[in-house]
């Protein structure tokens, strides 16, 4: 395969774009041209927020083709278009064979949640002292145990009694913290997600890993459970609490995660209003600026 790299401005991105995909690039990537350099622009914003910058300043385009000859008859009928005086043909280069499948398989190592309870993709032997593993590959759906945010969900899970409790998992992703739940002994397990893609895999990875749980959309939620287990955002949390709340049966334990430290207060406040009194929202734990939230109803 041969790749054709292209500098551009903001405005040109899309244009560019549009044009390799009619010309047939296999794929086309872009990049911040000035990444890890003072110009360098964040692009991400929460849920409902806007993003800080709608695009970089100036965009490094990556196209692959099959072939030396298509990427170079592209570069060719590119240079002449007149969308493309302001962007440079940075060149085509061979991209070198490599084996993807490995390479893409080498950054995922067993992830420890507990010294006894690990996250270990298939392609992994578990280690010796793993007493409880979860077998999960990433795949299209969140929830690969490398996030700290899910790595503080789970770690509550092997912490907590659960065994013969009904758990919520709500925003399930891959399903790692319903399966968790099933493997620490929870028996009537709800893992929800608006995400279809979500629901399908956490039904197949439940399958994965022998357990038993019901995947579905929001609306199958259903009564009230001892342990609600929500890992989202701090914007959609905040939009949930009186859904989330309303669903932990007295006495249960609302475990709550993708919150930020510097929005811990903000999260307190929001759920104040929907909990008993003397109950608050509270932080649990924390890691690498994230921060584990919970309460008892
Ligand atoms: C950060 S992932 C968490 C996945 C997994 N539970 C974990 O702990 O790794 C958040 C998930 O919540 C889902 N989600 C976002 N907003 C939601 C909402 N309002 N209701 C239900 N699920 C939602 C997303 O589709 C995504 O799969």
């Amino acid at each position: 395969m041969h790749e054709l790299r292209l500098l551009c401005p903001e405005d040109r991105v899309e244009v560019l774009g549009e044009a390799l995909d009619a010309l047939d690039a296999l794929s086309v990537s872009v990049e911040d041209a000035d990444a890890q350099t003072d110009a360098e622009r964040a692009l991400f914003g929460e849920p409902g927020m806007p993003p800080p910058a709608a695009g970089w300043q100036r965009s490094r385009i990556v196209a692959l083709f099959p072939d030396e000859a298509s990427a170079r008859e592209a570069a060719a009928l590119l240079r002449a278009q007149d969308f493309f005086s302001d962007c440079q043909l940075l060149g085509v280069g061979e991209v070198p064979q490599q084996d993807w499948v490995r390479l893409t398989q080498s950054q995922f190592a067993p992830v420890e949640i507990t010294p006894s309870f690990w996250i270990v993709p298939t392609w992994h032997e578990p280690p010796a002292q793993a007493r409880e593993v979860i077998r999960l590959d990433p795949g299209l759906a969140f929830g690969t145990g490398t996030h700290p945010t899910t790595r503080m969900c789970l770690r509550w899970i092997a912490t907590h009694p659960v065994r013969d409790l009904r758990v919520l998992d709500y925003g399930c992703g891959s399903g790692i913290l319903a399966i968790a739940a099933a493997k620490f002994g929870a028996t009537d397990i709800d893992a929800l997600d608006i995400d279809e893609a979500a629901v399908a895999s956490t039904r197949l990875n439940a399958e994965a890993n022998g357990v038993t749980l019901r995947a579905g959309l929001p609306d199958a939620v259903q009564g009230h459970y001892p342990v609600v287990l929500a890992n989202i955002l701090a914007t959609p949390l905040k939009v949930l609490a009186p859904l989330l709340t309303a669903r932990v049966a007295t006495g249960g334990a609302l475990v709550l995660a993708g919150i930020l430290e510097r929005q811990a207060d903000e999260l307190s406040a929001a759920y104040a209003p929907h909990l008993p009194a003397g109950s608050a929202l509270t932080v649990a734990d924390r890691e690498d600026g994230w921060v584990l939230m919970t309460a008892t109803l």
